[in-house]
């Protein structure tokens, strides 16, 4: 397994063009699924989990092309005339939560599927009975046996009227997906509102979809026969952005510029960042990140669902907070077990304590020192480089394939800012030692 290997103690200096959100591409790849013509998605990010879902779509019979776009990004062209296979088995499935969203489009078009119970990130439970009671309520009839959901519906969904209990981003754009083919109109009340759900809806609709309200929490659908392709940009990586924001102000002496951002899909992010003492200048398109030579000050954060602060970049603003002066608070109200990079952290010096309700406690140090520290899931891994970048000496993260799920090339871009990272190959004497 890989490693990544960073000498702490150089601030970062220098621009960090954002890639295209794997939690949109993600979603905008299934999507495809929907209509029998081409998809092309440009500004994808060259990731894990993108080419993990490629090889998932391959077997129900897409056709996918790959190829590098004008920007150096990479653009995808998806392609199913025909689902040859509505089976999704668990190897695939267990190795991303995401996966599961194949369900419903593989549905809508062929009137039934068997698809496993997903994986992911191990931050909770991650149950999925409201993408299964949402499909229910659109007409599909539900068996579960040996890890599995059979879903069926031969005569097709059935528009209807669909309250979340609670918000959930995974079953909001799963529901969307099979409602757009639905027959008759769905509405969803308590609907996530999250950027990526509107970049899904504002895709369907450029494939024929009559979806209104997204980024609202009531979205109205109306189904339609069938849906054509479509050339679609991948919204910016709002998570990306958030980490290499709070990278550039892990060290004093540091300024990152941010590119291709919409810095407006971070806003709460940098108005913490800016009360912890960062110098935050934003255009259309761009973040500044100044970094001055005090020490930042101690902020409280709760996880919220958006617009509020994304538990997506929890741990990386733990990270921050460790050096701190005071101490700061962090909640966490989305996922009940979001806090494995506290001991990883803890390894580096840092001085947390994690409390009763989801609630941790961090009392900044005057120094954190690099160690051997393991990634636990995606966005800890991100949180661990960010600590190693601040830490004095070497800090070698393992189990990196966490990272590789979601960052696209983390160390190209954070060597082009001057911070000494490497990876180190599987196979590497080092990693035997
Ligand atoms: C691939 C992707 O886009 N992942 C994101 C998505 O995950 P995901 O879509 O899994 O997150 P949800 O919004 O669905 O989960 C929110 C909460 O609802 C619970 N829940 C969810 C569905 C369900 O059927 N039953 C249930 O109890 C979850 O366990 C969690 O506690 O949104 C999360 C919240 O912003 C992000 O952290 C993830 O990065
Ligand atoms: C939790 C995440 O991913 P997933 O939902 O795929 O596990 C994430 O992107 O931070």
């Amino acid at each position: 397994m890989d490693r990544i290997a960073l000498e702490g103690g150089v601030p970062l200096k220098g621009d960090i063009p954002v890639s295209g959100a794997k939690n949109s591409a993600i979603k905008l790849m299934a999507a495809s699924l929907l209509t029998s013509e081409p998809v092309r998605l440009t500004n994808m990010p060259r990731l894990a989990d993108t080419r993990l879902l490629g090889r998932l779509l391959q077997r129900f019979g897409t056709q996918i092309t790959e190829t590098n776009g004008p920007d150096g990004h990479q653009e995808t062209l998806l392609h199913t005339p025909e689902i040859t296979s509505a089976f999704a088995p668990y190897d695939l499935v267990r190795q991303m939560r995401a996966s599961f969203n194949v369900l419903g489009p593989l549905l809508a078009r062929t009137g039934h599927a068997k698809v496993s119970l997903p994986g992911g990130c191990t931050i909770g439970a991650r149950p999925v009975d409201l993408h299964l009671k949402a499909l229910e309520a659109l007409g599909a009839h539900i068996d579960m046996h040996e890890g599995y959901v059979f879903a069926q519906a031969p005569r097709g969904l059935k528009g209807a009227e669909i309250e979340f209990p609670f918000v959930s981003v995974g079953a909001t754009e799963h529901a969307l997906m099979a409602a757009a083919l639905a027959h008759g109109t769905t509405v969803f009340k308590n609907a996530a509102c999250e950027p990526e759900i509107v970049d899904l809806a504002e895709c369907l609709n450029a494939m024929g979809a009559k979806i209104t309200g997204a980024g609202t929490p009531t979205i109205v659908i109306e189904g339609v026969a069938s849906l054509k392709g479509t050339d679609w940009a991948v919204i910016c990586d709002r998570i990306e952005a958030g980490t290499y924001a709070l990278a550039g102000a892990a060290m004093p002496g540091s300024e990152v510029r941010l590119t291709k951002v919409r810095p407006e899909l971070i806003g709460i992010l940098l108005d913490k960042m800016r009360q912890a003492g960062c110098e935050i200048e934003t255009t259309a398109d761009t973040v500044t990140i100044r970094r001055g030579q005090e020490r930042l000050k101690a902020v409280d954060i709760t996880t919220e669902v958006y617009p509020g602060f994304a538990t997506d970049l929890q741990a990386q603003f733990m990270a921050l907070m460790t050096l701190a002066e005071g101490e700061s608070t962090v909640r966490e109200t989305i996922f009940e077990n979001r806090f494995m990079h506290v001991p990883e952290l803890g390894r580096l010096g840092a001085n947390i304590s994690v409390l009763h309700g989801g609630e941790a406690k961090v009392t900044g140090v005057e120094e954190l020192r690099g160690a051997q520290v393991m990634a636990t899931d995606l966005r800890a891994s991100a949180c661990l480089v960010i600590a190693g970048l601040a830490a004095r000496g070497e800090t070698v993260v393992n189990r990196v394939y966490h990272l590789d799920r979601g960052f696209e090339n983390l160390e190209g871009k954070l060597s082009a800012c001057g911070a000494n990272i490497r990876r180190i190959k599987g196979n590497d004497p080092i990693e035997e030692e």
